[in-house]
């Protein structure tokens, strides 16, 4: 058996033409939704995912603003930046490109961002509204992994999810989001025991470690759904994730490719989120 790949670039395209949609809709009421992406330093990475965004934002008709400072930026003026963007009424998303120059401390960058234009939703109040179900803003990339499961039609509830990873960015709003849809939860990381013990149990695989070969077929249930948020190079320089594609998809029923699966519809939950911003706003 082979899976059936979970086609992120495809999926994005459905989902910006509805973006595109309902940003002519608001423009029409005399508001374009708004995004400002600021990056310091030249992280070449960096460099290719903000020109992404940026690009993104011209493709579904919205307003973006890139503002790239030197890596000498002092915290103070990004501080002050990042405030000029909050009052600026044509802005309703900021991002702030991670990861930060050592000297500039990230967190304290992320909370003075206005929760209301967090489209990151990096913030701890976008963390807290996650954890309670409130409204705020999802972290892009689990939340592109959730439309994924759902492009596919997965019922989560009652099947068992496997998170490998629990950075705040994907690993733990991935689990709650999980949870939020009545799955039962396990959240692996550089501390579990028995790694291949749990995932040999799961429903659904969230891989989010940033290691090549993190998953291997070994480590998977036959039938399993398999969602791969590793960005990483191998020894060619080609971009691969975290899991062992070649061999997981002679064992899973769905998998999502790298490139081409979770990073393209990151950017696309990000277009989601500000557009949304800026439809609250409008009321
Ligand atoms: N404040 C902040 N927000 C972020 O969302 C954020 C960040 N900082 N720092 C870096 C990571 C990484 N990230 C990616 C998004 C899309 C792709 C993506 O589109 N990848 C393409 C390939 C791109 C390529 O060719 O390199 C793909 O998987 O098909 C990758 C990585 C967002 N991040």
């Amino acid at each position: 058996m082979t899976a059936q790949l979970i086609d992120g670039n495809a999926l994005s395209r459905h989902l910006r033409a509805d973006v595109s949609a309902r940003v002519t809709a608001l423009k029409s009421r005399g508001i374009t939704p708004g995004l400002a992406v600021i990056l310091v330093g030249d992280n070449p990475a960096s460099q290719v995912y903000v020109r992404n965004k940026v690009k993104a934002c011209e493709d579904t008709g919205m307003h973006s603003v890139l503002e790239r400072w030197p890596a000498t930026m002092s915290e103070a003026e990004l501080l002050a930046r990042v405030d000029a963007l909050n009052r600026d009424s044509s802005i309703h998303g900021i991002l702030v490109q991670l990861p930060l120059p050592g000297h500039i401390d990230a967190q304290k960058v992320i909370e003075a961002i206005s929760p209301a234009k967090d489209v990151d939703g990096f913030h701890i109040a976008s963390a807290g509204a996650l954890m309670t179900g409130m409204p705020g803003f999802w972290p892009c990339t689990p939340y592109g992994c959730m439309k994924m499961l759902e492009s596919i039609g997965y019922e989560l509830k009652g099947r068992h999810a496997v998170v490998i990873g629990r950075s705040n960015i994907v690993g733990k709003p991935m689990a709650l989001m999980l949870l939020q849809q009545n799955a039962t939860v396990t959240i692996c990381h550089s501390g579990t025991q028995n790694l291949k013990a749990m995932t040999l149990q799961a429903d659904v695989i969230v891989a989010a470690v940033g290691k090549r070969n993190v998953l291997t077929a070994d480590m998977v249930k036959p039938g399993a759904v398999v969602l791969d948020v590793g960005m990483n190079r191998n020894d060619e320089g080609k971009l691969c994730g975290d899991v062992d594609f070649e061999g997981v998809k002679e064992v899973a029923s769905w998998i999502t490719p790298v490139p081409g699966g979770v990073g393209p519809m990151t950017i696309t939950m990000l277009m989601v989120n500000t557009l949304e911003s800026a439809e609250r706003l409008a009321g």
